[in-house]
């Protein structure tokens, strides 16, 4: 075990960084990886491009340390936020025993690559691997997503792709997303979260055994495609008038979540989850009861969502 803190530590800390586009399912990914690593003392950076910290309420580890950087990429505008918590975090005594980085869906992991590859930083932390979890389903449909240029940013970048949302396909429709994604990225193995294979030892070890990444270069400005509103409500909200005006913008939402007090039941905090055309309403975790209000992230991209109208559009919703 590792002892002793910050900067006298004899080794240095591994950090794991998991990508991946909006909605994709890198905390859901990340809860899993982080039920088979129970004994060991872990500290998760989430990173939320909205400006309401939802995927910090949705990590379940209680025993570790969770921190949140949202409003913002940390990628790009919030990398020296990145840096200052990763010292925070090396300076505590104990030093965690991992870092677990999960970005926006929005983050370059390119980008990250190079963040982290500090050279004072990586005598203290460095970098393991690069997760990117992709939804297999728009490998297979070929939705609009896997034309954009982020999508494919994330996934030439990593040492490793995770199918997600396998559970409801077949084995061809696996094998067929696998066989997609190994023609986009050759070389990098692809796990699928129905697979098997996908136990934390399984996927450290072939982190741990990755090859040495080319360098892939992305365009500066990925992030500036993307804008979102964070939108908060202190009374209940009417399921009607809400579904009404989710349906009005759905055509240009890439991502929504969230948690919703409902008129019907106004005690009971819900977790509101869209990502593409697919929307679940169901209980929130009992921490986000601590806040009373409806509290909602809701990503596009420039130009083409109207947070603005958006935005009058939820407020005109009735209790
Ligand atoms: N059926 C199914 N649903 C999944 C899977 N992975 C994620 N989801 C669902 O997809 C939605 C988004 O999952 P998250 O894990 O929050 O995705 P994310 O990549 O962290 O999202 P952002 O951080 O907002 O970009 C949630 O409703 C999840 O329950 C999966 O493998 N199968």
């Amino acid at each position: 075990m590792r002892q002793g803190s910050g900067l006298e530590q004899a080794a240095a800390v591994p950090v794991y960084v998991v990508g991946g586009f909006l909605g994709a399912g890198k905390t859901t990914l990340l809860n899993r990886l982080l039920k088979t690593q129970k004994r060991r003392r872990l500290a998760i950076l989430v990173n939320d491009f909205g400006a309401i910290d939802i995927d910090g309420l949705l990590v379940e580890r209680r025993d570790s340390d969770v921190l949140t950087l949202k409003n913002g990429c940390i990628c790009c505008s919030l990398q020296s936020d990145l840096f200052s918590t990763l010292k925070m975090l090396l300076s505590r005594s104990p030093v965690p025993e991992a870092i677990f980085i999960e970005c926006s869906g929005v983050s370059k992991l390119q980008e990250m690559r190079r963040a982290l590859a500090d050279p004072i930083l990586w005598q203290y932390a460095a970098l393991e691997g690069v997760i990117c979890v992709v939804n297999a389903l728009d490998v297979i449909t070929q939705s609009g997503i896997t034309r954009d240029f982020l999508w494919k940013e994330q996934i030439l970048s990593s040492d490793m792709t995770v199918l997600s949302h396998t559970d409801n396909l077949g084995k061809d429709a696996i094998q067929e997303a696998e066989a997609k994604l190994q023609a986009l990225h050759g070389g990098v193995p692809v796990l699928s979260c129905a697979n098997s294979l996908l136990t934390h030892e399984a996927l450290f070890r072939l982190l741990e055994g990755k090859t040495e990444k080319s360098f892939f270069r992305a365009e500066d400005d990925v992030n500036d495609d993307f804008i979102s509103l964070a939108w908060r409500r202190n009374s209940p909200v009417n399921l009607t008038g809400f579904r009404t005006v989710i349906d009005r913008h759905a055509a240009v939402l890439l991502r929504a979540k969230g948690i919703l007090y409902l008129a019907t039941a106004p005690q009971r905090a819900l977790l509101l989850q869209m990502t593409g055309a697919r929307i679940t309403i169901g209980l929130a975790p009992e921490k986000a009861l601590s806040d009373p209000d409806t509290r909602l992230v809701f990503i596009g991209r420039q130009g083409m969502l109207d947070t603005h109208a958006l935005k009058d559009d939820l407020d005109t919703i009735s209790a």
